[in-house]
């Protein structure tokens, strides 16, 4: 069988609502391939109860219909599903390279984000490329229009998931339809401040153009005890914090030597609200590697 590990990922990053992405170093899903006469799918691992195994339900199967790569294909979850860290993304990445691979399709890494945003259509009703870019490619990406931009970059981070479940489909409907002249031009400020620190390596500038004051601040109603997790992230060093994807995991960036205590205080403060939680200390890392 082929193995490959795609790994979890964060899209939006605040400023950039279905634009921004970045691949995580870790948590990741692992996907093996086999060929086959028809499409089956196997899952296990972390929260695998909650996803379908029919062709039709899940996002593997979309990628193995748009390569015509019919397959076996068994999806261990290391990213937990409704997380907002790009749980369905991550297998849909992973089945894209594995059956491009498996099959000698001949595509590039680019071409195969629209083919894995397929498969994030089946979930979410939407073909958004912005967790299937980074999960692929690695990095910083920036899905725009129908062309992606990358930047490998290490920035230290905190993803922390509490046992909360917040669906990406739910968390659409909560999007302002409009925003002011004066958040679009916030927005639009942030996203620039984001994209150069993100450019240049550099902590405080993205964690500077994490804000936004048009999507986030709707979401977080989503999430029990946002404020006071982001509140506490900030005061042990974040140097920004934001929603991850939809929800309800929550992304702060900083510098790496203050990851422990940021994850810790994090966990401390869903503690407060009762609510359990895990946190993953990470950085930016790469795309989906074959095995
Ligand atoms: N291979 C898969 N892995 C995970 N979830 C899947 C998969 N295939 C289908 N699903 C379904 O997708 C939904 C989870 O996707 P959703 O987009 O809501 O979460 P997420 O990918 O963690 O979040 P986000 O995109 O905000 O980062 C669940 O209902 C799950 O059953
Ligand atoms: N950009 C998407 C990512 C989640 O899948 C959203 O925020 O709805």
């Amino acid at each position: 069988m082929l193995t490959v590990r795609a790994p979890a990922t964060s899209a939006n990053l605040g400023s950039g609502f279905d634009v921004f992405g970045v691949a995580l170093e870790r948590p990741a899903d692992v996907v093996r391939v086999a060929r086959a006469d028809r499409t089956t799918i196997e899952v296990t691992g972390t929260g695998s109860q909650y996803i379908p195994e029919d062709p039709e339900k899940n996002t593997v199967g979309a990628v193995a219909e748009a390569l015509d790569a019919p397959a076996h294909i068994e999806i261990d979850k290391g990213v937990r599903p409704a997380s907002g860290l790009g749980s369905s993304a991550a297998s849909a990445a992973a089945a894209a390279v594995a059956l491009n691979e498996l099959y000698a399709r001949g595509r590039t890494r680019e071409e195969l984000v629209p083919i894995a945003a397929e498969g994030e259509a089946v979930v979410s009703g939407t073909a958004h490329a912005d967790n299937v870019a980074p999960a692929i490619l690695g990095g910083f990406t920036v899905a725009a229009g129908e062309g992606i931009s990358q930047v490998d970059t290490a920035i230290p981070l905190v993803a922390c998931l509490p046992e909360i479940v917040v669906s990406t489909r739910d968390a659409r409907r909560v999007v302002p339809e409009r925003a002011t002249m004066e958040e679009l031009v916030e927005t639009v400020g942030a996203a620039a401040t984001l994209t150069v620190g993100m450019c240049r390596g550099d902590p405080e500038l993205v964690g500077e153009g994490m804000d936004d004051p048009v999507v986030t601040p709707a979401r977080a109603d989503l999430i029990d005890g946002y404020d006071d997790v982001r509140t506490a992230a900030l005061e042990a060093g974040a140097t920004g914090v934001t929603v991850s994807g939809a929800g309800p995991g929550v992304l702060a960036a900083c510098g790496a030597d203050d990851r422990r205590q940021i994850a810790s205080a994090m966990l401390d403060a869903f503690a407060a609200r009762g609510i359990d939680a895990r946190a993953y200390p990470t950085r930016v890392g790469q795309g989906a590697t074959i095995h």
